[in-house]
């Protein structure tokens, strides 16, 4: 898929939540189910005009069906027993949506031609048309967005109308939440995320200027002229259509090439680095941490195959990557149990100072403690981080897609570590208490003040959410898999809070450890008792 947020997404999936009675479910849900006529007409038209492109192929073994009934919209499933390795199917690169197949870039050249690098042309702007760009030129995301807003305006001209008529009208991204929704999320970082205000922004300035001044391209000559706020709508919706359909462009090589690289703004600078684009059938796979089928990306087009057998009844799945439930939701507008394990919070160094502070500061107050420490920290060179992110040690899918390590808390972030041994190596210059000098000479010393002022602002990070990881397990109705909005919200919540309390016993254990060795080093502290190192069962 495109965008650095599909980074991943060469790697394909299967699922393993269709079991069982469940397999009878979702082949009873297939396109000829009659049970949304518009639903299931849409579909009916998207594969009819898929199988027409040139070059494109669709195994007789798999199946698009309605998935609705899981909040899944439209999937693929295994209609027979399916071999690995098997192409599942083949898309023509020539059937992607994007700037180099979309006549747009043809009839204003000079907006595509300003990006950096959209693979379509030069890489400077055109001075006489410099205003009609906007105050910058676009990235492979804003021309991505035109691209969608002109070929829907087209109408039936548009040789994607199939497609695009199957695309979602609605997303359940927090984007499009309501405060009250949003307010769900509590402490989550992933409300700082959601960046509508800046998406408004983005689309003010870089898509509604375009349109404006070129009316006659964008809208068809007998056709309805859209108002600013009909357009900003539209925008919205096809600039998280990107967000979660999307795929990166480049062949296998080349994305490996950007492996890590981060990629999960909404509005993302890219440097103009990749071409991004709407890839049909290939974005009609749903996905999970575990999954059965990749995307390879060739020459000429786009295949899908199977990463190992996949059952009758089976959903076709493909990777995201290994994103949080916060991050998933954010980008996808769902959640699943298998990425629970990718789960991540975020610790703000202020809780971590203010416990240092507490430690440091309590014998003797010093009124230019934190000018001092300031400094002092300057001095140094040190450059503070604002947080840090907890996570689990995963393990990673093996390469038919399956998991087999459990995710488990190993550790707190070196860089959180290297930070608080900063902070308190200035603490021991600026300190006027030789009591704390002295203590802070001692490296156990030191160990046993991070780790217990870690304890104590994970402490103080899960109080900021409103409710406890108690009551979140118990409003959670149906564990196995959240429906809706509030449910969603509460899952992320109640994931963050869980691995907190999770770096919360790690810390508590080696706090232990250390304080059980510092007692036994005390004078006295071993007699009587025999010459081997005492240790806690
Ligand atoms: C690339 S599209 C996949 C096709 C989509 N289901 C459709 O009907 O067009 C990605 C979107 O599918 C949905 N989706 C993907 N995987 C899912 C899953 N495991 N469970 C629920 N929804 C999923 C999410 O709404 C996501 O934003």
């Amino acid at each position: 898929m495109c965008g650095g947020t599909y980074i991943s997404l060469r790697l394909a999936a299967i699922i393993s939540i269709f079991t069982g009675n469940s397999h009878a479910k979702l082949a009873m849900m297939d396109i000829d189910s009659g049970a949304d006529v518009d639903f299931a007409r849409g579909t009916h038209n998207f594969l009819q005009w898929f199988q027409a492109l040139p070059g494109a192929t669709f195994h007789k073994d798999i199946k698009i069906v309605d998935m609705r009934h899981q909040d899944a919209g439209r999937g693929i499933v295994a209609a027979a027993d399916i071999e690995p390795d098997t192409v599942l199917f083949t898309i023509p690169r020539a059937s992607i949506v994007c700037a180099a197949t979309s006549e747009l870039a043809a009839k204003i050249p000079h907006i595509f031609n300003a990006a950096p690098d959209n693979g379509a042309g030069s890489a400077h702007m055109d001075d006489s048309d410099e205003e009609d760009a906007g105050p910058e030129p676009h990235d492979p995301w804003t021309l991505l967005i035109l691209v969608l807003v002109y070929e829907h305006l087209q109408g039936h001209a548009s040789r994607w109308k199939p497609y695009l008529d199957i695309l979602p009208l609605e997303f359940d991204t927090p984007m499009f939440w309501q405060p009250a929704e949003l307010a769900e999320l509590q402490a989550s970082a992933v409300v700082a995320k959601v960046g509508r205000g800046e998406a408004d922004r983005m689309i003010r300035e870089k898509i509604l200027p375009v349109v404006r001044a070129h009316e006659h391209v964008f809208f068809p000559a007998n056709g309805v002229t859209l108002a600013d706020e009909q357009l900003l709508h539209l925008a919205h919706r096809m600039g998280s259509a990107i967000m979660a359909y999307a795929f990166d462009l480049e062949k296998e090589d080349d994305q490996d090439d950007q492996e890590g690289e981060d990629g999960d703004e909404w509005i993302e600078d890219r440097d103009g680095k990749t071409m991004m684009g709407m890839v049909p059938m290939a974005d009609l796979l749903n996905a999970d941490a575990e999954f059965n089928t990749h995307i390879n990306h060739g020459e000429d087009s786009l295949t899908a195959t199977s990463l190992r057998p996949i059952r009758a009844g089976d959903e076709i799945l493909n990777y995201y990557g290994p994103l949080s439930s916060g991050e998933l939701l954010r980008r996808y507008g769902y959640v699943t149990p298998k990425h629970t394990r990718y789960d991540v919070v975020e610790l703000p160094w202020p809780l971590v100072e203010s416990r240092l502070e507490e430690r440091l500061l309590t014998r003797q107050q010093q009124p230019d403690w934190e000018e001092k420490m300031a400094e002092q920290l300057t001095e140094a060179g040190e450059d503070f981080e604002d947080s840090f992110v907890l996570e689990r040690a995963t393990g990673e899918p093996d390469t038919t897609g399956q998991l087999h390590d459990d995710a488990v808390f190993d550790g707190l972030p070196d860089e959180l570590g290297e930070q608080v041994k900063a902070f308190l190596k200035a603490a021991k210059k600026v300190s006027s208490n030789s009591l704390v000098v002295e203590a802070l000479a001692d490296k156990d010393t030191r160990n046993e003040i991070y780790l217990d002022s870690v304890l104590k602002a994970l402490g103080d990070r899960e109080g900021q959410y409103l409710t406890r990881l108690e009551d979140d397990a118990r409003l959670i109705r149906a564990a196995d898999r959240p429906h809706g909005r509030e449910q969603m919200a509460i899952w992320v919540r109640r994931g963050e809070k869980q691995l907190l309390r999770e770096a919360q016993v790690w810390v508590a254990g080696k706090l232990d450890g250390l304080r059980n060795k510092a007692s036994d080093r005390r004078p006295g502290a071993n007699e009587g008792a025999p010459s081997t190192k005492r240790r806690r069962p």
